[in-house]
């Protein structure tokens, strides 16, 4: 089910927004129509699934800021739909939109302000105060929110009594307790430092998984958009310029400056056995004949074959120069050549925790299923090859039409007696990778008392039901 629909969105602030609209339907750049108006938001369609956390990543003045507020109706788009549901942001009534705020939509920002001289509790039932609802209710339902945010026996603190993080928690708690639907998230943890933010990232993760809450999550970094995200828009001078998994946008970004953009990121957290296993080189039976084991591994020029019974469960791998002396012996069955030491790991296994197994093992790393069937291999040259973004060309000395895909039965790609695919050149070193320039990194944030003013402003706004 479609929790969010946004339908070729625009958002221009100024002085003639629908002429600029106009002008950029008809292809002018976001430059070109400066004199009408700031384009915030450029053509911009995306659809949110129920229960899914959606990232928008971007640079700052990217338009992130912009597209959520149209997401809860803060803002009207100059031109194109937001639905919640059959709910069209940008032509439902005022009531209905309050309504929708009430039960749909509820937003936690980046700096909030909590109301000083009121319990923890008290300020994390405040929407639901606004909202009328009874004194017993609203503090019960804050309860279980604050509960949820790790905020438990903290009920009758006041808000200085506690740290950033604490408060930042009370915040979620509050948007929590409006117990919405979906959830919008603007740069809510970037203010937090960094150990404390990774406690609320798992902490968010966890809170979806309970509640299947919709969350649309706003920050421009690229860590965290890659931790969070099932799903990550990355938005570029208005426009969404990919929208994918993380693994998708790390090993296919859609251009050059997506490539820039996830050049930095640890590249072994986000990236999981499965992203870049490769079909197992040759595999045998366990009931298979020495002879046709050498045969299958001469074909494939391989040094090492794994072995698996009849459900393909692995068992181990057997060496070339093994297998050959069983076959001049006349040994009928490869079963007792098996050598278990077989580094296995899971499909989410990440990078980051198969180098230490690959670098132990003669063959390649196995990925197995939960019934421990061989999925397929991580060679350690695969390994190394996927933590350099793609936008630098390997040198490719391997040659393309060597021997690979030949096993009994299936695939094969040729490895040596390190596990390692012969034809390996070393990598060259990690430089040469163009770095964003200055005026492109994101601009310093500032924990202003200014902000959280604003933000207090908007958090009455957003639960008011004032449109801009
Ligand atoms: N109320 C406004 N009036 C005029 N221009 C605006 C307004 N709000 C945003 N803009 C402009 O729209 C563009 C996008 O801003 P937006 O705040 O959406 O970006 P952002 O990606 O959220 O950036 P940041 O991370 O710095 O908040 C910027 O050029 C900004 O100056």
């Amino acid at each position: 089910m479609t929790a969010i629909r946004v339908e070729n969105v625009y958002k221009v602030f100024g002085r003639r927004p629908q002429e600029a609209v106009r002008k950029l339907r008809a292809g002018a750049t976001r430059d070109e129509v400066k004199s009408l108006g700031t384009a915030a938001v450029i053509d911009t369609s995306f659809e949110v699934a129920d229960g899914e956390i959606f990232v928008v990543m971007g640079l700052s003045g990217s338009g992130k800021s912009t597209l959520i507020r149209m997401l809860n109706g803060l803002w009207r788009p100059t031109s194109g739909r937001v639905l919640l549901g059959d709910d069209d942001l940008a032509t439902v009534s005022a009531s209905r939109l309050r309504a929708l705020r009430r039960t749909t939509v509820s937003m936690v920002f980046q700096h909030f302000a909590l109301l000083p001289h009121r319990t923890v509790l008290d300020n994390a039932a405040y929407p639901l105060e606004i909202q009328g609802v009874g004194k017993e209710e609203r503090r019960e339902r804050a309860r279980a929110a604050l509960e949820l945010t790790g905020l438990g026996g903290w009920e009758d603190s006041l808000p200085g009594q506690l740290s950033g993080g604490m408060r930042q928690r009370v915040g979620l708690a509050r948007a929590l307790t409006a117990d919405t639907d979906i959830l919008l998230m603007d740069e809510a943890f970037s203010a937090l430092d960094p150990l404390i933010r990774r406690e609320m990232q798992e902490q968010l993760v966890e809170i979806q998984q309970k509640l299947g809450k919709t969350i649309v999550f706003i920050t421009h970094d690229l860590n965290e958009a890659m931790y969070l995200g099932d799903r990550i828009a990355v938005m570029r001078s208005g426009r969404i310029v990919q929208i994918g998994t993380a693994e998708e946008i790390l090993t296919a970004p859609a251009d050059d400056y997506v490539a820039q953009f996830v050049a930095d990121v640890d590249r072994t957290r986000v990236l999981t056995a499965s992203s870049v296993m490769l079909r197992p080189g040759v595999v045998l039976p366990a009931a298979a004949g020495p002879r046709r084991a050498a045969r299958a591994m001469r074909e494939a020029q391989a040094a090492a074959a794994f072995v698996v019974d009849r459900d393909r469960v692995l068992l181990g791998f057997v060496r070339d120069s093994d297998v050959v002396d069983a076959a001049r012996a006349g040994i009928p069955r490869l079963d007792g050549l098996v050598q278990t030491d077989v580094a296995t790991v899971d499909e989410d296994t990440p990078l980051s925790e198969i180098f230490a197994p690959s670098a132990e093992s003669l063959v390649p790393v196995a990925v197995t299923d939960d019934h421990g069937r061989l999925l397929g291999v991580v060679p350690r040259v695969t390994l190394l090859e996927a933590m350099v973004p793609p936008e630098i060309d390997l040198p490719d000395d391997t040659p393309a039409d060597g021997p690979v895909e030949t096993v009994v039965g299936a695939g094969a790609t040729t490895v040596n007696g390190n596990g390692v695919p012969d034809g390996y050149e070393p990598l060259p070193p990690d430089d040469g990778v163009p770095g964003l320039a200055p005026d492109e990194l994101p601009a310093a944030r500032t924990a202003a008392s200014a902000a959280e003013v604003a933000a207090a402003a908007e958090f009455d706004a957003t639960t008011e039901g004032g449109t801009r």
